[in-house]
C-alpha cells in the first residue's frame, strides 16, 4: 500500500524534503532522517532515469515515500519513471484539466489508460515477482500535479477535481515569475494566490502542498489546508550550512551584506 498515498486521502499531514543533489548516498542520508516524503528532482535537479533509479533503491529500504518530479508532462516519460517503480509522481507546469486527464491516461493501463505494458523487465512489479502488479498498480500510483502559471491557477479547481488526481502541488518560485514577482515568492500577491489555491484545491476534495523553506511560511499554508509540504532541500542544507560553518571561523564572522542570491525561496 503507499501510505503517503493513504495519508493524503486522510487529510494527513506529511512533511518533506527536497532533494536537487542528484545522489543516492545523500538520498539515503535524508530518507532516515524521519520524514514522510522526499522529493527526488528530476526538473530542476541534475538527475536522469538511472540515477533516479539508484536513488528509489537507496529511499526503499526507509519508510520515507519517493515521490519524483519528472522533467516533463510526457506520457513516454511517466512509463519509464513507473516502470523502475516511481509510485508517486509530480507533474511541473499542469494548466488544464485536459491535460491532467492525459496524465491521469498515462498513469493507467488499458482499458482505462494508455500506459505501456512492460511489467515483466520492470523494477516496478519487482519483475513480475509481485504477481498483481497489472492489477494492483492504479491503486498504488499516487498523481501529483502542478500548478505555477497563470493559466494552471485559473484551471486550478477544473485540475484539482480530475478524476485520478491524488494531489495538486503550487510552484511558488515559477508562479512567482508568472505574476511579475520573478525571485520574491513571498510577494503579497504571490502568497494570496497561494492561499487562494490551497482553499480551491481543498474545496475539490483532494490535498494541496508545496515546497516552503521558510518555517513560518510553512507553517501558515499547514494551518491553511495544505498537506504535502517541503519544508527544506539537501542544496540548501549543505550551501547555507557550509557557509555558516566557515563564517564561523573567518576573522570577520559578519554574515554577507546581502543574503544569497536565488529563486528567493530559501
Ligand atoms: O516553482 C516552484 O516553486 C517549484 O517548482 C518548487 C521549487 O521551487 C523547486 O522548483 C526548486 O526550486
Amino acid at each position: 500500500m503507499n501510505a503517503f498515498k493513504q495519508a493524503l486521502v486522510e487529510g494527513r499531514r506529511q512533511i518533506g524534503l527536497w532533494q536537487a543533489l542528484a545522489n543516492p548516498y545523500t538520498a539515503e542520508i535524508c530518507a532516515g532522517a524521519g520524514f514522510d516524503w522526499l522529493l527526488i528532482d528530476g526538473e530542476h535537479g541534475p538527475n536522469d532515469l538511472p540515477l533516479v533509479l539508484q536513488q528509489l533503491q537507496a529511499v526503499s529500504a526507509s519508510p520515507t515515500e519517493a515521490v519524483v518530479r519528472l522533467p516533463w508532462g510526457d506520457a513516454v516519460l511517466i512509463k519509464q519513471y513507473l516502470d523502475i517503480g516511481a509510485r508517486s509522481l509530480l507533474i511541473p507546469m499542469v494548466e488544464s484539466a485536459a491535460q491532467a486527464a492525459s496524465l491521469v491516461a498515462a498513469c493507467r493501463y488499458p482499458p482505462r489508460g494508455t500506459r505501456g505494458v512492460g511489467s515483466a523487465v520492470g523494477r516496478a512489479s519487482r519483475w513480475n515477482r509481485a504477481p498483481n502488479y497489472l492489477r494492483d498498480a492504479e491503486q498504488e500510483i499516487c498523481l501529483l500535479l502542478q500548478i505555477e502559471s497563470v493559466e494552471g491557477l485559473n484551471a486550478c479547481a477544473e485540475i484539482a477535481r480530475t478524476d485520478g488526481v491524488d494531489g495538486v502541488f503550487i510552484g511558488p518560485s515559477d508562479l512567482a515569475a508568472a505574476l511579475g514577482h520573478l525571485g520574491n515568492p513571498g510577494h503579497p500577491e504571490v502568497r494570496s494566490a497561494i492561499f487562494s489555491a490551497i482553499e480551491t484545491i481543498r474545496a475539490a476534495g483532494k490535498a494541496s502542498g508545496l515546497l516552503a523553506a521558510d518555517e513560518q511560511f510553512a507553517r501558515t499554508c499547514l494551518s491553511a489546508g495544505a498537506s504535502f509540504v517541503a519544508v527544506g532541500t539537501d542544496v540548501t542544507i549543505l550551501a547555507r550550512g557550509s557557509e555558516a560553518l566557515v563564517r564561523a571561523f573567518r576573522d570577520d564572522p559578519a554574515p554577507p551584506a546581502d543574503p544569497p542570491q536565488g529563486d528567493g525561496i530559501y
